[in-house]
């Protein structure tokens, strides 16, 4: 029996929640009506049937992600919380998990036909395999594959560095047993349309917003698959602000593969870039990448995405040794890194579904201009535009043309107003009569940013009116 009390709280909550939906899907079609493109373009094979592809032979790609409404949070054991509109604190009790919300709800009311609706009635588990149970096969293959990769390795003991990563190699997957309950107060990662696993992630590492720099980059990185030129002080978030973005470009690439997976087999397979480094950072000091790729492991962690540093100080062989877990993101710097790149390395040269190149610091890697390593990395890198064409060819001749985000960073970033503007106009940057990569405009240029490049400058100079600029080269 319920009281009256009872029930227009019920009813309160029943608006509330009504009140939560709508906002989010505001915020959502926000987000739909940004400039997108798909990570995967749709394209025919022989028979003419449409279907995503995703490396072999693709035209461009092109950033981009899943929309949020492909991925099902439920897949995950992630329950968001909702984004809190009333001022009473009723909706920011964030989302119960379901199981609770189940019981808490005496078998009856939304909670539980949301279960119903999201089990899709229970017939998927009796009759023959379904797309779902296709892709969640094919999701714990890989699974196991990664694993097994993993444990080839051979554990490299001497080098701290190595060792942890080796450790970090031991990819701690989620089991995808509990249900996990993201707290309100995390609603604002939420908005931003982190993929589940990584939002876990965030949780797990207590970060409770995103700084300035990261909810910036996200976005344009992210949903509008653009490269960006980011600038922030020391400390402020810089590494997840491109780490993120890579990781959520993984994760979904990984879920489109799935999906992929379960209406075409097999055959899914070749378009899988399982295996291939994905994301190249460069910093200019060794303790610079193992800081940067300690930060970046233990954000994906549980994410099955694999982060090692290639340094000096640490021996060749072991590096190799390590490489040969086939890692996705690779943290170096340009002198070992350009070492074993010319020692043709594999995993480092055959670049063909490198997805983000990333220059971190790169104030100080220009700096006194001795870096011709990075140059000869840069050059090395297939092209992102059709004017580098032949040069892609020469370098990797099989390589399909794929668009690769470019990420440059920097606390202190020296781009003169003239730069700015010939961005905006769409000119050139002007190289050193030796063609020398010394400052950030070449740099950039160089490392192939692409037409469209967000420059988020959170520097000093524009703390007072924080602003991203969104500028072309051409
Ligand atoms: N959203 C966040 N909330 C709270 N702490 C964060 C967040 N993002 C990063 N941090 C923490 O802030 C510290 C600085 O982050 P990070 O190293 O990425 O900054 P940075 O701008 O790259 O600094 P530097 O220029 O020194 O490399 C790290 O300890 C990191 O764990």
């Amino acid at each position: 029996m319920s009281s009256g009390v009872g029930e227009s709280s019920s009813m309160a909550k029943k608006r509330n929640k009504k009140g939560h939906k709508r906002k989010r899907e505001e915020e959502l079609e926000r987000l739909d009506s940004l400039p997108w493109s798909s990570t995967i373009p749709i394209g025919e094979n022989d028979e003419g049937e449409t279907f995503s592809t995703l490396f072999a032979g693709s035209d461009e790609l092109d950033g981009g992600f899943l929309s949020l409404e492909e991925i099902d949070e439920a897949d995950y054991n992630l329950d968001l919380a909702d984004v809190p509109v009333d001022e009473s604190g009723e909706g920011k009790k964030g989302l119960k998990s379901k199981k609770k919300a189940q019981e808490s709800n005496d078998g009856e009311g939304e909670a539980v036909e949301e279960i119903i609706e999201e089990e899709g009635g229970g017939e998927e588990s009796k009759g023959e395999e379904t797309p779902k149970k296709k892709e969640k096969k094919y999701k714990n293959k890989k699974k196991k594959e990664r694993k097994k990769r993993v444990t080839e390795v051979e554990t490299v003991q001497d080098s701290p560095a190595a060792v942890s990563c080796d450790e970090e190699n031991k990819t701690e997957e989620l089991d995808g047993e509990e249900e996990e309950e993201i707290p309100p107060e995390y609603s604002a990662w939420s908005l931003m349309r982190l993929h589940p696993l990584l939002m876990k992630s965030i949780y797990h590492l207590g970060f409770k917003e995103p700084t300035k720099i990261q909810k910036a980059c996200f976005t344009v990185a992210a949903f509008q698959g653009k490269d960006v030129i980011g600038a922030a002080e020391t400390g402020s978030g810089k590494t997840l602000a491109f780490g993120l973005p890579i990781l959520q470009r993984l994760l979904d690439e990984r879920e489109k593969v799935g999906k992929l997976f379960a209406l075409k087999g097999e055959e899914a397979q070749k378009y899988s870039a399982d295996g291939y480094l994905r994301a190249l950072i460069i910093t200019p000091t060794r303790e610079l990448a193992l800081q940067v790729t300690e930060h970046l492991k233990n954000a994906a962690k549980n994410l099955g995405v694999r982060v090692v540093p290639i340094v000096g100080g640490m021996s060749s062989a072991k590096q190799e040794r390590l490489l040969k877990g086939k890692p996705e993101i690779v943290v170096g710097t340009p002198g070992r890194l350009w070492e074993l790149m010319s020692a043709g390395e594999k995993h480092l040269v055959e670049l063909q579904c490198l997805s983000f190149f990333v220059l971190d610091e790169a104030d100080r890697m220009v700096e006194g201009g001795h870096f011709r390593e990075l140059q000869s990395i840069i050059d090395l890198l297939p092209a992102t535009d059709k004017t580098n064409e032949g040069k892609m060819e020469t370098v990797v001749s099989d390589a399909p043309k794929k668009k690769r985000q470019t990420f440059v960073f920097s606390a202190t970033i020296a781009l003169s107003s003239d730069f700015r503007k010939k961005l905006k106009r769409g000119s050139k940057a002007k190289q050193s009569s030796s063609g020398e990569v010394n400052s950030i405009e070449v740099l950039s240029e160089r490392a192939g940013m692409r037409d469209s490049v967000a420059i988020v400058d959170l520097t000093t100079a524009a703390i007072l009116a924080p602003k991203i600029e969104e500028s072309f080269i051409r």
